[in-house]
């Protein structure tokens, strides 16, 4: 069992030089960190802390990581290095790589990254790996393209022998998020006919809205559960069988319209799936990070395989620049670091991600999940409760609907919100020669121009004139330096959306490494899940309701006045 103990980890973050240091500089720099100032003294501070990432295999996958507009000088930026370093990150990062059991309440190995690893699928960057299904990764994905080839070509036939044209994920968490947001990304290379629905939330609503648009001749339920016993997934896809059955009428006809993606054949096989048309995948695989596993069968059916494969290629190319790029210029470990600086120093409580573009419309919902149930935990590995913030509230919108919504409170609240702008330089709807692009990319450069530079009072009295009030002044001011990151793009292809969720990742990994927590459980999911069995049971009679304090009582009683079958 891998434990931070064995690796000579101190127990406690503030031992650590670097933390101490930190707390020192904030002390001493922060009045000194205005952007403002840090620009106007050099001017060519973006030449300093900015990278162009080109994965390995291939030079079309680049971007631009801007981090110049961040509350950082050098000797802050090597600080924080420094802290990276002294956590070990390193030595963590190989143990994940090389399978280690990182996962240390479960004693589970975490390696999604041996899912994508075209290198060799049982070696990551020479660390031989031999958790049990790492070498059937190959096997699963000619499993995934076979049956995908099939159904987009039609090949594949519902029971009355008509082609599939409508598919229905239904699954929850991991085994949701992952596929709507890359599906919802990569529209432009789906297969238009083929419509991609995704059930999960377990208020009938969801299922009932789906299947008024399915025709159970022509559909085809994919069941994703990693462990197949999901209360939401499983109801739902209990009762889309049943909707099934009531057309189909034939038992028999399941196994040309249900799949399961799952590492439980056992329940898969209960359920009356057949296991050749199960896709497999192993517990090392995380929920929230599955997109990449048989989870992904949705992506490809909808982009194709090939793309799928893009996807999974431009992830590995991130891997092999987390795995093998010093501290100072991985970019995964700067967007940790620099997250650590606001979240542990500044005080800073959420990160806001603000893709401008409409594809990514889903971004930081997806990564609420992969960012909040992996670092949203008090207890460290070693079982101490942290006397440190660790995961910070992940929220955002896609640019520039956040603009007129939220963004008054990022320009002028009282919080420090440090935020991610994405956007591609191209787009795949140039409609109108682009002049849609030019203004979203304009509002995409502008809002962190504002944000860090602000709007003086000087400057407010000039435009507003001598006879403005007071209260008209103040409120007009723009107070600036607030951080945030840039990253750009050439245009967002499957291998560079495969980039970037890598580097979300691998940024998560580096910040749970530095607080010493275990990003790979999700301990906090359960507590709810066991108090709602034992309510469902009580449901039904004013009586048995027993054992809650009086407000949960009189909740439940309320819904029993108005309860209907
Ligand atoms: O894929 P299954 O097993 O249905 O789990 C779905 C989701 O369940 C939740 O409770 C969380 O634990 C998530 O991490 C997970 O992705």
């Amino acid at each position: 069992m891998f434990c931070r103990e064995k690796f000579g980890l101190i127990r406690f973050i503030a031992e650590y030089p670097a933390w101490k240091k930190l707390e020192q500089l904030y002390g001493a720099q922060k009045s000194k960190l205005v952007l403002k100032e840090l620009f106007a003294q050099e001017p060519e501070r973006f030449n300093k802390f900015h990278k162009e990432y080109t994965s390995p295999h291939d030079p079309a996958t680049t971007f631009l990581l801007d981090y110049s507009k961040n509350l950082i000088n050098e000797e802050v930026l090597q600080t924080l290095l420094s802290l990276a370093e002294e956590a070990r990150v390193e030595e963590l990062r190989d143990a994940m790589f090389s399978g280690k059991h990182i996962n240390t309440s479960e004693d589970r190995a975490v390696l999604h990254v041996a899912l994508r690893n075209f290198s060799g699928w049982n070696n990551v960057q020479g660390w031989s790996i031999s958790e049990a299904g790492a070498s059937d990764v190959p096997k699963v994905l000619e499993h995934i393209r076979t049956f995908s080839d099939a159904v987009r070509s039609g090949t594949w036939k519902g029971f009355t022998g008509k082609s599939i044209n409508t598919i229905v994920n239904i699954g929850i968490g991991g085994s949701d998020l992952g596929p709507v947001m890359v599906t919802e990304a990569l529209k432009p290379y789906s297969k238009r006919d083929l419509n991609a629905h995704f059930v999960s939330n377990i208020d009938g609503t969801h299922l009932a809205e789906t299947l008024r648009l399915c025709d159970p001749e022509t559909t085809l339920f994919i069941i994703a559960s990693k462990t197949f016993t999901t209360q939401e997934t499983i109801t739902n896809a209990h009762s889309a069988r049943s909707w099934f059955l009531e057309h189909a009428k034939d038992k028999a006809h399941v196994a040309k319209h249900f799949v399961a993606l799952s590492t439980n054949t056992k329940e898969v096989t209960a359920f009356g799936i057949s296991e050749e048309n199960m896709f497999q995948f192993w517990d090392w695989v995380g929920g929230r990070y599955s997109l990449w596993s048989a989870i992904g069968l949705s992506i490809a059916l909808c982009i194709g395989y090939e793309n799928f494969e893009a996807l999974l290629k431009g992830a590995h190319g991130m891997d092999e620049h987390f795995k093998t790029t010093p501290l100072k210029d991985n970019l995964p470990v700067l967007l940790a670091v620099i997250g650590i600086w606001y979240n542990d120093f500044y005080g800073s409580q959420t990160h806001c991600l603000l893709p401008y573009d409409q594809y990514l419309h889903k971004f930081a919902d997806y990564f609420q999940q992969g960012d909040m149930e992996s670092n949203g935990k008090f207890i460290t590995k070693g079982g101490e409760r942290v006397d440190y913030q660790t995961g910070p509230i992940i929220w955002g919108a896609a640019g520039t609907n956040g603009q007129h919504s939220f963004y008054q409170l990022v320009h002028q609240g009282t919080k420090l919100i440090p935020a991610d702008f994405i956007a591609p330089a191209t787009t795949h709807n140039p409609i109108q020669q682009s002049k849609h692009h030019r203004i979203l990319l304009s509002n995409f450069f502008a809002q962190p121009e504002a944000l860090a530079f602000g709007k003086t009072e000087e400057q407010v009295r000039k435009e507003v004139g001598a006879n403005a009030s007071e209260a008209l002044v103040k409120s007009k001011v723009f107070e600036g330096n607030r951080p945030s990151n840039s990253i750009m793009f050439p245009l967002l292809t499957p291998a560079t959306l495969g980039a970037l969720i890598a580097l979300y990742e691998h940024k998560i990994f580096v910040q749970g490494a530095i607080w010493g927590i275990n990003s790979y459980d999700q301990m906090g999911v359960e507590l709810g899940k066991v108090l709602a069995k034992n309510i469902l049971a009580q449901l039904d009679k004013p009586e048995d309701v027993k054992g809650h304090d009086s407000s949960t009582t009189g909740v439940i009683h309320y819904y029993q006045k108005y309860r209907k079958e």
